[in-house]
């Protein structure tokens, strides 16, 4: 809390320019002047001491005083910020400005100098509206008590007061339409923030390798129309993916799935939080997605999971290669939406990249209806505090734990 020092009165000088008659203190200004029974002039600190207790302020009481005094002055400073300190300066120059001079009154009777020490400051005149400018209550009240007739005032003619409005505001039911863009880009789940559709890997602890020696298949390249790199693509049954640039097949070649783009739909479920319908019928084996996101070591997968994902539901990391992860977190493909189930219709592949990175995919593990949502058994691995979650997906032969202790082993993931 501000602490804002108490603005004493200001000081006056002593009447005709003597000091306080008590011998201790002799004082020549003080916030008002006093007279002794003798006719001498008191301060006002001890004119109230000497008329309550009989006899003069003694100087032990004098000290204490000003002690205490200089103390409370010096602890407000200390706690006051500038704004304060700015707010006491003006109120300071708007006391001197409106400064009322004592006059000079060593002609002036005991009963004039009271009755000037009684008469309020300037800004201690001023009226204070007893309630809030929007008390529309209390300002009836008081009103219809002193108007009579065409004089009353009725509540139209004043403001509505805040917390009534406030109620209205609470109570009254409209409908209304969300603008068609923002409406569009909720129903695909556009609006969701924290997450970055990516088209490839980002390389966070290390550099991304360069297309070296790509591994070239001894396919014949083929005609139009026909496919190339079928299944006896030697690429193809090693999981490698063909290069663009030296595959003999050319724009034929099929064995491209990763570097190429398929289509699925993101959709909320009802307790898995989002995830993943194909649009599409799905052949078994097929590509349906690539797994991508930032490719971390398991050391910084950890630091992630004790300190940026501590509280999160959601885990998005996935095995990449030796002592390192996936994270989709903040940045990858839809996959990172697809759910886990214990009767999966989809699992992982990795296969060797071109530039001897890895692809990881997701594929059919059987044929797929449109509209079916895609599954795959995850393999959760307890990163720092990766919690084993509930599992709700239904299946008849649900495990009902997915990670923790209670983790699959029996995922496809090839190398
Ligand atoms: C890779 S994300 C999947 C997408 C996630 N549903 C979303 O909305 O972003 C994995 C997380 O989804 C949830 N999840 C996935 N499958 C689940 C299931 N069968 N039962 C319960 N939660 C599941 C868990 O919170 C899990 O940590």
């Amino acid at each position: 809390m501000e602490c804002e020092p108490r603005l004493f009165k200001p000081l006056v000088p002593a009447p005709a320019g003597c000091e306080c008659s008590n011998s201790v203190c002799k004082v020549r200004t003080a916030s008002a002047w006093r007279r002794n029974p003798a006719g001498g002039w008191l301060c006002n600190a001890c004119g109230i001491f000497f008329k309550t207790r009989g006899f003069h302020r003694p100087l032990s009481v004098i000290e204490m005083n000003r002690t205490a005094k200089r103390r409370d002055t010096e602890l407000a400073k200390a706690s006051q910020t500038p704004r304060v300190r700015r707010k006491i300066r003006r109120k300071k120059r708007i006391k001197e400005s409106t400064n009322v001079k004592m006059p000079e009154s060593s002609q002036l009777e005991l009963e004039e100098v009271q009755a000037y020490n009684d008469e309020p400051l300037p800004w201690e005149q001023k009226d204070y509206l007893k309630c809030g400018l929007y008390s529309i209550d209390l300002k009836l009240n008081d009103r219809e008590k002193s108007l009579k007739g065409k004089d009353k005032v009725t509540t139209s003619e004043l403001f509505p007061l805040p917390t009534q409005y406030g109620q209205f505001l609470i109570t009254d039911q409209r409908n209304f339409c969300l603008p068609w863009d923002i409406m569009t880009a909720h129903k695909q789940g556009l609006l969701q923030r924290g997450f970055k559709n990516i088209k490839t890997n980002i390389f966070v602890d290390r550099k991304r390798k360069q297309d070296d020696e790509p591994i070239v298949c001894n396919c014949k390249p083929c005609g139009e129309g026909e496919i190339g790199c079928a299944e006896e693509c030697v690429n193809r049954i090693m999981f490698y993916e063909c290069s663009p640039k030296y595959c003999p097949c050319g724009e034929q070649c099929s064995n491209q799935r990763f570097q190429r783009k398929e289509s699925v739909k993101k959709v909320k479920t009802k307790n898995r939080g989002f995830g993943l319908r194909t649009l599409d019928i799905i052949k078994k084996g097929q590509l349906i997605l690539e797994y991508r996101g930032e490719i971390i070591s398991k050391c910084t997968a950890r630091k992630r999971m004790e300190a940026k994902y501590l509280h999160r539901k959601s885990v998005y990391f996935l095995e990449y290669g030796k002592g390192e992860v996936v994270d989709g977190a903040v940045c990858g493909t839809l996959a990172r939406f697809i759910n886990h189930s214990c009767a999966p219709n989809c699992h992982i592949e990795k296969w060797r990249a071109p530039n001897s990175e890895h692809f990881i995919g997701v594929f059919a593990s059987n044929d797929i209806k449109p509209g079916t949502e895609l599954t795959y058994d995850y393999n959760f691995s307890t990163f720092g505090g990766a919690q084993e979650q509930e599992c709700f997906c239904g299946a008849h032969n649900c495990r009902g734990w997915i990670g923790g202790k209670h983790r699959s082993t029996n995922i496809i993931v090839r190398e």
